[in-house]
């Protein structure tokens, strides 16, 4: 598979090595000041950036008919614009708000521990994220996406950053040194407390889930998730 990689930080460069480990190569790179190679001659472009840069990134790949895969976080409430521009081009797009494969299995056990939780309403669900210094968003697209899944099972209405308030699940981001992604969903009762955790070692989760998400990505056409890829097809 020949990759473009849109973003060359710390993503692109772990994304870069794992690929070619597998054999693949890298025939287009940017970042903010440069770019080499020529994007049209890749079969796929994995998008990690920054959220003012990725839409304009994505509609690039699509102007050259290169199929998306995007991991960049903070930029969905222009999700919309993109379903729409993907259409009009008849491109192919995946995003994620976190492409390991723990933490999508994580997701699934969010999910079911909502559902255990719905009437047991005794106990407070909360969700917190721990990263490292140098990140942009807050909180972590990975966080938004539990706390989606844990109001799926709740009355309250929607997830509040950092505070606590009534008829919201609280978010808390904390930023330290290099951590790399942590992820802890709690519900708590005056009795006792629940806690399920994902802590990643390192970047190579993410890496990995992305370069898989885009061999899958290969021949297809319209908009994908991590869901289509690991739990719904395996061609
Ligand atoms: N979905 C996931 O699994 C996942 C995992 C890790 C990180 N992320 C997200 O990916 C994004 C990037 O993370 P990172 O740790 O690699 O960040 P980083 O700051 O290390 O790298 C960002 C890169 O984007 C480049 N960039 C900025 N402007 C650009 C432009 N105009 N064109 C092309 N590239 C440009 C920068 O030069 C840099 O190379 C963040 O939004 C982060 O939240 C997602
Ligand atoms: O390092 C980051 O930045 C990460 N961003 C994603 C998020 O916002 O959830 C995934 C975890 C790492």
């Amino acid at each position: 598979m020949k990759i473009a990689l849109l973003g060359y930080g710390k993503m692109g460069k772990t994304i870069e090595a794992l690929a070619i480990q597998k054999g693949h190569t890298v025939v287009y790179k940017s970042t903010s000041t440069t770019s080499e190679g020529i994007l049209s001659e890749a079969n796929v472009a994995i998008e990690f950036s920054s959220p003012d840069i990725a839409i304009k990134n994505i509609a690039k790949s699509f102007e050259a008919g290169v199929p998306v895969v995007c991991g960049t976080t903070g930029w969905l409430d222009r999700y919309e614009e993109i379903l729409k521009l993907c259409e009009q081009r008849n491109g192919s797009f995946l995003y994620a708000s976190n492409f390991s494969v723990g933490v999508n299995l994580f997701f699934k056990l969010n999910a079911y521990a909502a559902s255990l939780f719905e009437d047991w309403k005794e106990y407070m669900p909360a969700i917190e994220e721990v990263h490292h210094t140098q990140k942009k968003d807050a909180p972590s697209g990975t966080a938004i996406t539990l706390a989606e899944g844990v109001l799926k099972h709740r009355n309250e209405t929607d997830w509040v950053l950092d505070k606590q308030q009534k008829d919201k699940v609280t978010i808390k981001a904390q930023r330290i040194d290099d951590v790399k992604g942590t992820h802890t969903v709690t519900y708590a009762s005056d009795i006792d407390t629940v806690s399920l955790k994902h802590e990643a070692h390192s970047r190579d989760g993410f890496a990995l889930g992305a370069i898989l998400a885009a061999e899958w990505l290969q021949n297809k056409e319209g908009v994908f998730t991590m869901e289509d890829v690991l739990f719904r097809s395996n061609s």
